[in-house]
């Protein structure tokens, strides 16, 4: 669920605020002080466990693993070249939170790297980051080699346990098996190499 402009109440006023876009999907989150790279931002507070949506965040590696931000975060767009992490990688949920990966100036837009925290997006989209190392087109973890995955900053443990879980499938398939596992990379599906989707495929 997203806040819409005219009801709009900013939920964490003295660290950003959301940028409202003219087309559906044009918002922004943007940075209201200075975040020096490392700082800690704000935990994530007031998550409610809810089905995968293109505003939801995966929490871990099962199909239910999914929570919804329930304020301004929400607005926090994709980038290939990041300047924020969402960690959900503790088992205990009070210590989740956003933190900096570079120095973020006053007015800079946050953007996370959805692929960090999603194995399959639920809405697919081509990336407008503009970085050189942009990947084009978004659609999860899932979808990527894993040296792609290492070279954004933070990836989520969770999702490193998928794609070793995914590699892991692949190995014991063979060679040919990148093209005939489960993950929507196969035109014919996993049946016919023996690979076994993982959890949340
Ligand atoms: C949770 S919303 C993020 C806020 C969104 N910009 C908005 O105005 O509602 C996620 C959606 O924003 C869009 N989006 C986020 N990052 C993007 C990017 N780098 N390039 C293109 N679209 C992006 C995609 O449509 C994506 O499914």
């Amino acid at each position: 669920m997203k806040p819409s402009k005219e009801t709009y109440v900013p939920s964490y006023p003295n660290l950003f605020v959301v940028e409202f876009g003219s087309a559906e999907f044009d918002s922004c989150l943007r940075a209201q002080k200075f975040f020096e790279a490392g700082e800690f931002i704000t935990r994530l507070e007031g998550l409610s466990k809810s089905p995968k949506a293109y505003t939801s965040v995966q929490c871990g590696p099962g199909p239910d693993d999914h929570v919804e931000l329930n304020s301004d975060l929400v607005f926090v767009n994709h980038s290939c070249e990041p300047n924020v992490a969402f960690d959900l990688s503790s088992p205990d949920p009070t210590e989740w939170h956003v933190r900096a990966l570079s120095d973020l100036k006053v007015g800079t837009p946050l953007t996370f790297f959805y692929p960090s925290t999603e194995w399959a997006m639920f809405q697919v989209f081509d990336c407008q980051c503009g970085a050189n190392s942009c990947l084009k087109r978004i659609q999860g973890a899932a979808y990527l080699p894993r040296e792609e995955l290492a070279k954004r900053g933070f990836i989520n443990s969770y999702i490193w346990a998928m794609m070793d879980n995914h590699d892991g499938f692949k190995v014991k398939a063979g060679a040919s098996c990148r093209l005939l596992c489960g993950h929507g990379l196969s035109p014919r599906g996993d049946q016919q190499c023996g690979c076994k989707p993982v959890p949340a495929c």
